[in-house]
């Protein structure tokens, strides 16, 4: 059955009981814009391959070694000659390989025992597995084989480069580094990479209602769920939060200074809560007095208070604080629309640069007034096999759960409508 999130024609925060005109909102698209506007490029760095997995590669990979490095078995059998095999003989067996050891070349009209992984000797051109082959000893007490045949040239043979081709490229720089990568880095030989240096994250939770996890909770507190959130999320797009206080107080001097000593250690400023229009709101005036706000409301659902600013440095440059709203589903979509990207960008990394996105079907229903929604849904395929998105229930900016599992976020344009069955993009959440 189709889901219905509550309408998203009304704010599901309150927020457009606001007078709040499309013009005075800025689209999604120029956010991104400015975002990628006065980005600093991290340096490049060598590491060792064992410590580099996530980390993007700064420059082209090229193989040195073709790998495999020799033809070899995939199965444990015996080698022989096609031509000697015909439509089947015994053969006697002439010498035993085992993986690591070098082969003798085989001898005319023989074959040899070997396993997987073993390299094949010179002359012979096929394997067979020994669940085929029948031995005996032979008239003179040497063992024979019964190879069944024919046989194709090249059957459970992995040809040598079959997977790497020396002096082809391996990895693209820009790529951000998985296990298989760093397993074709140790395939080389290779034990250190030169990657982009992580970027480094100052992270605050702004609001004194907040209080650590941990702590007993007095009347008018609620816990910090952002930081622990936002912190998890920075890490698993490759950043390094090197600073996160439990929380800055409500105040304009607390929030500034927190920001000016940041700047001056981190390439980048985070800041949840605060953003907003309230006389408690102090991020944004913070901002401007240490640097200046590149732009502030978006007319994006969730995160419609985002700021976007600058703040200037010892060195002379600007880095970039990115003041996510407190609430928390604002502040998660928030980090996939804005965090993500912008790391890419600061690392030259491709796949962190833009979410994939797929078309499927909706098991929902939502419309929209001035702002694009990203409804948080689940991907499952219909009864015809075709992918289907389910949104969670309920869809507003404070309730968390409606993140916890999402798969995706489906995106409905301003002023317009989805009905159950209609085609709708989504972005796919993926690291
Ligand atoms: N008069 C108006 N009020 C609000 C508007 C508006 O346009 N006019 N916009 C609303 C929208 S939309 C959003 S989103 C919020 C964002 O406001 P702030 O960024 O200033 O966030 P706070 O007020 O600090 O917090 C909002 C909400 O989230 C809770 N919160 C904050 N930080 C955390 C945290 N680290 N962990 C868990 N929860 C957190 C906070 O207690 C509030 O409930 O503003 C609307 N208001
Ligand atoms: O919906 Mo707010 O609650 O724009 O982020």
């Amino acid at each position: 059955m189709p889901t219905e999130p509550p309408s998203t024609e009304n704010d599901s925060c309150g927020c457009d009981s606001i007078p709040a005109s499309a013009a005075s909102l800025a689209p999604l698209a120029s956010a991104l814009e400015a975002l990628r506007a006065h980005c600093i490029l991290m340096e490049v760095e060598n590491i060792p391959v064992s410590e580099a997995s996530g980390r993007v590669l700064a420059e082209d990979v090229l193989a040195q070694l073709d790998v495999p490095p020799a033809d070899n078995s995939q199965m444990d059998g015996y080698c022989a000659r096609v031509a000697d095999i015909g439509d089947g003989c015994w053969l006697p067996i002439s010498q035993r390989i085992a993986a690591g050891y070098a082969p003798q070349p085989l001898g005319h009209k023989s074959c040899g025992r070997l396993f997987t992984g073993a390299e094949i000797p010179d002359g012979a051109d096929v394997v067979i597995m020994q669940e085929e082959v029948t031995l005996r000893d032979g008239s003179d007490g040497t063992p024979e084989a019964w190879l069944p045949g024919p046989r194709a040239q090249g059957d459970n043979i992995r040809a040598r480069g079959r997977d790497v081709v020396s002096g082809n490229r391996l990895l693209a720089a820009g790529m951000r580094l998985d296990a298989a990568a760093l397993g074709l880095l140790g395939g080389q030989g290779l034990s250190n990479v030169t990657v982009r240096r992580k970027v480094r994250v100052a992270l605050f939770a702004t609001g004194d209602e907040l209080i650590e996890p941990g702590q007993p909770l007095a009347r008018g507190q609620i816990y910090n769920s952002n930081r622990v959130m936002l912190s998890q999320m920075l890490n698993d797009f490759g950043a390094d939060v090197v600073i996160a206080p439990l929380k800055v107080a409500d105040t304009f001097e607390a929030t500034r200074d927190a920001l000016a000593s940041a700047a001056d250690q981190v390439d980048l400023i985070v800041t949840c809560g605060g953003v907003s229009v309230g006389e408690e709101d102090h991020v944004r005036p913070a901002i401007e007095s240490l640097g200046s706000i590149d732009l502030w409301r978006l007319a994006i659902k969730p995160g419609k208070p985002l700021a976007l600013g600058r703040i200037d440095t010892l060195t002379g440059n600007a880095i970039r604080v990115v003041g996510l709203p407190g609430n928390p589903v604002s502040s998660w979509v928030g980090a996939w629309l804005f965090l993500r990207p912008l790391l890419g960008e600061m690392t030259d990394c491709h796949a962190l640069r833009e979410l994939p996105r797929l078309n499927v079907r909706a098991a929902f229903s939502a419309k929209t007034a001035i702002r694009q929604d990203h409804l948080r849904v689940r991907l499952a395929p219909g009864r015809d096999g075709q992918l289907e998105a389910h949104a969670f229930p309920d869809q507003n900016s404070a309730v968390l759960s409606s993140c916890a599992g999402a798969e995706a976020l489906a995106i409905i344009p301003p002023e317009s409508r989805v009905a159950a069955g209609d085609s709708v993009e989504c972005l796919w959440l993926t690291h």
